[in-house]
C-alpha cells in the first residue's frame, strides 16, 4: 500500500446485532477496538425481522458517534446478504439463557440458527472470512456452522471460551491481589459450559507458579467452580446473562487473531489465550470437536500450545468436558443439524 493510502475496509458481520451483546460490540468495533486505529470498518447488521428496529436504533446511533473508522453500516435480514463478502463474522443472534435453563435447553432452540448461517458463509463470505460463535451453546452452534461450510477450512471457525479465560485471570488477580498484567499461563479447555476446566497448573503470577501464590486447594477447587459457573452468577446477580464482558472478550478474541497474541509482559512467560477450535486430536480430544484448547494467534491464524504436561486430574477434566461435546455432537447430528460424516 503507497504512503498515507488508507487500507480496505475489513467487513464486519454482527449477528444479533439488534440484541445486547451486539449493542455492545458495535460501537467498540467502530471505534477501532479490534483491528488497531488505522484500520476502517464496514460494519453489516443481521438481524430476524423481530430484531431489526434494534439494529436500526444501532444504526443511527453509530452514525451519531461520528466514527473516523466506520466505512459503512448496513442492515440485513438474510444470511446470504448479511455475510456477502464478509471477512470477519460475529455469531451472536440467538436466544440466551434465562435463570434456570441449562445450555443443553439452548440446544434445541438455537441449533437450528447455524445450519443457514454456515451455508451462507460457505457460499458468499470472503475467502478469508473468519468466524467467532458466540451464541450458545457456542461450540456446538459453531461445529454446526463448519460442518455446513465445508468450503471453509475448519480452524476459521472457533467459539468463544476467552470470557471463561478472561474471567479466570480476572478472578485469579483478584484472589492474589495481584495485577492482570502479571498473570500468564491461564487455560481453560473445553466446553464453554460448567464441565470447562479452567486450568492453573500452568499459571504464573509475576513468574511465580499460581499454586505457590494460592494454594492448589484453591485453584483446583473453589476457583474452577466459580469461573465454571460465573455466567449463571452473573444472571442471578444482573437478572441477565453477561453482556458487556462478553462483547469485550468477543473484540479481544478477534484483536488477537487478526493482530496477533500480544508479546510476553515482564514476567516474560510466553502468553497464551483460551480458543475453542476444531480438535486435530491434541491431549487427547477427539478429532472434530470445537473444544477449548491454550492457544497463540500468529499470522492470523490461532495455533495450539503443545507439549504441556497434563496430570491425572487435569486429563481426567479435560476428557469429561470433551465428553460433553461428543455427545452434543450426536445429539445435534440426531437432529439433522449436521450432515452425515
Ligand atoms: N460464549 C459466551 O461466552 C457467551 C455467549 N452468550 C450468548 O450470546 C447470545 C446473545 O446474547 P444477547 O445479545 O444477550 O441476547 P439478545 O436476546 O439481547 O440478542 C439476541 C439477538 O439475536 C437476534 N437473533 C435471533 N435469531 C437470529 C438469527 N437467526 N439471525 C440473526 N439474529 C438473530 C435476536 O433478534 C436478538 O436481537 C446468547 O445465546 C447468549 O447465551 C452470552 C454471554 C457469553
Ligand atoms: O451463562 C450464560 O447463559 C451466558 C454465558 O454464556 C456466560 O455468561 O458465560
Amino acid at each position: 500500500m503507497a504512503a498515507g493510502a488508507v487500507p480496505t475496509p475489513i467487513t464486519v458481520t454482527v449477528t444479533g446485532a439488534g440484541g445486547q451483546i451486539g449493542y455492545a460490540a458495535l460501537f467498540r468495533i467502530a471505534s477501532g477496538a479490534m483491528f488497531g486505529p488505522e484500520q476502517p470498518v464496514a460494519l453489516r447488521l443481521l438481524e430476524i425481522p423481530q430484531g431489526v428496529k434494534g439494529a436500526e436504533g444501532a444504526a443511527l446511533e453509530l452514525v451519531d458517534g461520528a466514527f473516523p473508522l466506520l466505512a459503512s453500516i448496513d442492515i440485513a435480514t438474510t444470511p446470504e446478504v448479511g455475510f456477502d463478502g464478509a471477512n470477519v463474522a460475529l455469531l451472536v443472534g440467538s436466544r440466551p439463557r434465562t435463570a434456570g435453563m441449562e445450555r443443553a435447553d439452548l440446544l434445541a432452540a438455537n441449533g437450528a440458527i447455524f445450519g443457514p448461517q454456515g451455508r451462507a458463509i460457505n457460499d458468499h463470505a470472503a475467502d478469508d472470512v473468519r468466524v467467532l460463535v458466540v451464541g450458545n451453546p457456542a461450540n456446538t452452534n459453531a461445529l454446526i456452522a463448519q460442518r455446513n461450510a465445508p468450503d471453509v477450512p475448519a480452524e476459521r471457525f472457533t467459539a468463544m471460551t476467552r470470557l471463561d479465560h478472561n474471567r479466570a485471570v480476572g478472578l485469579l488477580a483478584e484472589h492474589a491481589a495481584a495485577r492482570v498484567a502479571d498473570i500468564a499461563g491461564v487455560t481453560i479447555w473445553g466446553n464453554h459450559s460448567t464441565t470447562q476446566y479452567p486450568d492453573l497448573s500452568h499459571a504464573t503470577i509475576a513468574g511465580r507458579p499460581a499454586f505457590d501464590v494460592v494454594g492448589e486447594e484453591w485453584g483446583r477447587g473453589a476457583f474452577i467452580e466459580r469461573v465454571a459457573n460465573r455466567g449463571a452468577e452473573i444472571i442471578e446477580v444482573r437478572g441477565g446473562s453477561s453482556v458487556a464482558s462478553a462483547a469485550n472478550a468477543a473484540i479481544d478474541h478477534v484483536r488477537d487473531w487478526s493482530l496477533g497474541t500480544p508479546p510476553a509482559a515482564e514476567s516474560g512467560v510466553a502468553p497464551w489465550t483460551s480458543v475453542a477450535l476444531p480438535s486435530t486430536g491434541a491431549y487427547g480430544i477427539p478429532e472434530g470437536l470445537l473444544a477449548s484448547v491454550p492457544a497463540r494467534a500468529v499470522a492470523g491464524a490461532w495455533q495450539v500450545v503443545e507439549g504441556l504436561e497434563l496430570d491425572e486430574f487435569s486429563r481426567h477434566r479435560i476428557a469429561a468436558s470433551a465428553a460433553e461435546l461428543a455427545a452434543e455432537r450426536d445429539q445435534v447430528a440426531e437432529m439433522g443439524l449436521i450432515p452425515a460424516e
